[in-house]
């Protein structure tokens, strides 16, 4: 995006301000919503409630399309692809991601796993902000939504320690088992890892090998996205709460 878009105010007569918009992707269980977390916590956001953040996180998954009861039926079993591109609503995600960027307030669902809905009783209010991370695995797969980003981060997990992480995680905290788990992962999330998701590292500006292990990484991240917002002279509060260590 160019600058001159960047800049621009008052689109809408809604806010004056653009966000500098993150988009940060990589597999499933690579540590997307961690990395975004550290970013959060060092940019001192994780103890304002939502209407007071500079920097706002956004899950990709809030942009999954209904589901027909046929596929709802299909998704119970795991037998649904979830990792698709047509899983997703790509016109709701694009024209989301233009109102946040117009400085509108935006209103997204929240997404529940068990069901495998949209939460349309769940609502996050999204309000304007300096920075907004957009992170999913399929965040640089649509050109239109893609190139809507002002920086791109592909978090890279070796995937073994995803699928370690994911199997735990998808039992404790998505309400599956462990057959269906691995039945998922074999039958759609791997290949379509390989096939859209894995292509679109080529796209990243940085890459985060080991994810939020990585705190050389995301403290180099951090100072950036520091500099370009002091350079929008639009900081509204964010300070940096850990600096990285000097190299003597
Ligand atoms: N560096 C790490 N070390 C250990 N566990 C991690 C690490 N990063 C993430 N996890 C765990 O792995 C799981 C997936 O991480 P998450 O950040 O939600 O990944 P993603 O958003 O890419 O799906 C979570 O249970 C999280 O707590
Ligand atoms: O109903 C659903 C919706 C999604 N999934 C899986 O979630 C991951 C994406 O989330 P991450 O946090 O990036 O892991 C994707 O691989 C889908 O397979 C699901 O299982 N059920």
């Amino acid at each position: 995006m160019s600058d001159s878009r960047r800049n621009s105010c008052k689109i809408n007569g809604s806010n004056n301000k653009t966000p500098f918009l993150i988009g940060v992707s990589g597999g499933t269980a690579s540590g997307k919503s961690t990395v975004c977390k550290r970013i959060m916590e060092k940019l001192g956001q994780v103890n304002k409630n939502q209407s007071e953040r500079q920097v706002v996180c956004i899950s990709q998954d809030s942009f999954y399309r209904d589901l027909t009861q046929a596929e709802i039926t299909k998704a119970e079993k795991g037998q649904f692809n979830f990792d698709h591109p047509d899983a997703f609503n790509e016109i709701y995600m694009k024209e989301t991601l233009l109102d946040i960027l117009a400085g509108k307030i935006v209103k997204i669902p929240t997404y529940d796993y068990k069901n495998h809905t949209l939460r349309k009783d769940e609502i996050i209010t999204i309000y304007p902000a300096d920075v907004v991370l957009f992170e999913g695995i399929l965040v640089f797969y649509f050109p239109e939504v893609r190139n809507l980003f002002h920086m791109k981060l592909f978090v890279d997990t070796d995937s073994d320690t995803r699928l370690a992480r994911r199997v735990p995680r998808d039992i404790n905290e998505r309400g599956r088992d462990l057959e269906q788990v691995l039945n998922q992962y074999t039958n759609f999330v791997k290949p379509a890892f390989e096939e859209f998701c894995s292509p679109t590292k080529k796209f990243a500006d940085v890459i985060i090998p080991r994810g939020a292990d990585n705190v050389v990484a995301i403290d180099l991240i951090v100072l950036h996205i520091m500099d370009i917002v002091r350079g929008q002279n639009r900081m509204n509060g964010i300070q940096v709460i850990a600096q990285p260590k000097r190299i003597k």
